[in-house]
């Protein structure tokens, strides 16, 4: 079979999100009985690239829907820096540690399982690839349904978890009756709506960038910014288009981004906007949008699914779904924008640049 490329994967993300919904109970049952018999009040969430931005948002879903403490951490600082249960106002049996690595061999994300493990807290480990170190590591596992990713830069397998997690957190939130059955099936259904309109989030993505490829291929910088649910994603964005167009990126959370990083903004700064979710921030995104168009530079992208600003170069998609799943459809323009960008000034997202590779953040290099 042909190798797929990076926009074959962002096109193909819908199958393994149905996948993701059909086989809850297949690779979901042992993690649910897990969850149901202990009493976790607190949860820490870590993982390196793709897999910490999807942690950040997992751990929203939990805290929102499972009322428990979370913290999103990146590995090594959990490692060799944080205490896990500083306040002692939980009782140790009573905090969770949960590492994802879509390879299953980041040394970071072992390390930190690891760590816990052997102070003696519950440890969970997540992956795709199976028969790997964090398998190993961590005392409970849960299997990604996103299959295998053929090139580096993950985009399948982010969006993949982020609705498997969520199934999870709802899949457990039901069974400790932190939800009743009405609940359930509202949750159910958003994420099965999200899973029906998501071809168009994509299609939508493409014709956008199409529409303005001529100016986006000029970026030779750009500032992300996000806030609240979708903060997470702008740190995604960030992310891609580093390891694929290789331009210079920012992502700050919406109102952080006035504190400081327009002193260097210019007519060259490309800045997207991520409006996403609902909230206070939304209204004052149009108004930052504005000011930024007056005050800096014309190349101002606004991203949502409600009225926004009025400019050519918005993204305003025809479908909605809820704030907590939102990181989903609004992750795609920044993988779109990441595959598209790539292959127009022709670079081969499926080879990585680095060849000196004598220092790895994998243990299989
Ligand atoms: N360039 C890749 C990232 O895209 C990836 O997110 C990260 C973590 O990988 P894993 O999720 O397998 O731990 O590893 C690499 O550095």
């Amino acid at each position: 079979m042909a190798k797929l490329t990076m926009m074959g994967h962002i096109e193909d993300t819908a199958r393994v999100l149905q996948r993701a919904i059909d086989e809850r109970k297949d690779y979901g049952q042992e993690f649910i009985d897990f969850w149901q018999n202990n009493n976790f009040k607190k949860v820490i969430f870590t993982g390196s690239g793709t897999s910490y931005n999807a942690m950040r948002v997992i751990r929203n879903m939990f805290v929102k829907l499972l009322n428990v403490e979370g913290v999103a951490i990146e590995p090594t600082v959990f490692t060799y820096s944080e205490n896990i249960n500083p306040s002692s106002c939980f009782r140790n049996d009573q905090v969770l540690v949960i590492g994802l690595s879509q390879h299953g061999d980041s040394i970071s994300t072992c390390d930190a399982l690891k760590r816990a493990k052997d102070e003696g807290f519950a440890t969970v480990g997540i992956s795709e690839e199976q028969n790997t170190a964090i398998t190993k590591i961590a005392d409970h596992y849960v299997h990604l349904v996103c299959e295998e990713e053929q090139i580096g830069p993950e985009t399948r397998g982010y969006t993949e978890t982020l609705l498997q997690f969520y199934l999870l957190a709802v899949e457990a939130a039901h069974q400790t009756k932190l939800i009743g059955k009405e609940k359930y099936n509202q949750l159910i259904s958003d994420a099965q709506n999200l899973v029906n309109d998501f071809p168009t989030v994509v299609k939508e993505s493409s014709e956008w960038y199409e529409k303005q490829q001529d100016e986006l291929v000029s970026m030779k910088k750009a500032s992300i910014a996000g806030y609240g649910y979708n903060f997470p994603t702008a740190l995604e964005g960030r992310l891609k288009f580093f390891e694929t167009f290789g331009r210079p990126t920012t992502a700050y959370e919406q109102e952080e981004q006035l504190h400081g990083p327009i002193r260097a903004y210019d007519e060259d700064n490309f800045i997207f906007l991520i409006g996403g979710n609902n909230g206070p921030e939304f209204k004052r995104m149009i108004d930052i949008a504005g000011y930024y168009r007056r005050a800096f530079t014309k190349h101002v992208f606004v991203i949502s699914s409600a009225k926004a600003t009025e400019d050519k170069r918005d993204l305003k998609f025809s479908v909605k779904t809820t704030d907590l799943l939102s990181p989903i459809f609004y992750v795609v323009p920044f993988q779109v924008l990441s595959a598209k960008l790539s292959e127009k000034v022709g670079i081969d997202t499926s080879v990585s640049p680095v060849t000196d590779r004598s220092i790895s953040g994998h243990m299989n290099g």
